[in-house]
């Protein structure tokens, strides 16, 4: 039987662990990756291609989004190429992105899209795990203030009937979740 193509959407706060998740599912389910686009610099040990498609203005201007924001002063964005690409690897496939994003896939998709919304207990920690991530102070105190971050703390209310709520305050247990969700949806 031919299963229909899913697509796992990843979101929640900066720093709970949506990427940490996501290469759970990659390594573990071979769930196909979509890489996204981002004006942001690299951080230490991410690579072109593999974390994002690191872009400029110009470069960002000429890809074919399916949708993209503004995250705290830096451009991202996901592109029908992306996920089309994942699908011909895996009927499965995983994406990261930020509330706005997860909506809009929530709204082009329906049924296709697994929203998994990634909740830690204490926001403060979130910031330590941005610092033990190795992100600047100046990084995290401007992400700290925008208005993405107080946004991204909750389930919005337009998947509120749709999210599955993952606790990640330890990743075993969060892994856990994932394997029972992944085992049910996918
Ligand atoms: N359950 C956990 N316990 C402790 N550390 C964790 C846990 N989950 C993730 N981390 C660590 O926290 C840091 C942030 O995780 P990650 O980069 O996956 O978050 P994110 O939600 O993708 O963040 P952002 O949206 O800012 O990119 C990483 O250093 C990761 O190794
Ligand atoms: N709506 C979209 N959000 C995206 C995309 N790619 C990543 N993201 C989200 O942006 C923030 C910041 O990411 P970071 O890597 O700089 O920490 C985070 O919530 C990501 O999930 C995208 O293409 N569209």
């Amino acid at each position: 039987m031919i299963k229909e193509n899913k697509l796992i959407v990843i979101t929640g706060a900066t720093g709970s662990g949506k990427t940490t998740i996501r290469d759970y599912l990659v390594n573990h389910y071979h769930v196909a990756k979509v890489v996204t686009h981002t004006t942001r610099a690299p951080r230490k040990n991410e690579q072109d291609k593999v974390d994002y498609y690191f872009e400029n203005d110009e470069t960002f201007a000429k890809n074919h989004f399916l949708e993209h924001v503004q995250y705290a002063k830096a451009k991202y964005g996901s592109s029908y190429e992306g996920l089309e690409k994942a699908w011909r690897n895996n009927h499965c496939a995983v994406i990261v992105l930020d509330t706005q994003g997860a909506i809009t896939y929530h709204e082009k998709l329906g049924n296709q899209a697994l929203i998994f919304f990634i909740e830690v207990n204490d926001p403060v920690i979130l910031k330590n795990r941005m610092i033990e991530r190795g992100d600047s102070e100046d990084k995290i105190k401007q992400r700290l203030s925008s208005h993405e971050y107080e946004r991204d703390l909750k389930v919005p209310k337009e998947l509120q009937s749709s999210a599955y709520v993952i606790e990640n305050n330890d990743l075993k247990h969060a892994e856990a979740t994932i394997d029972a969700l992944v085992n049910k949806l996918c």
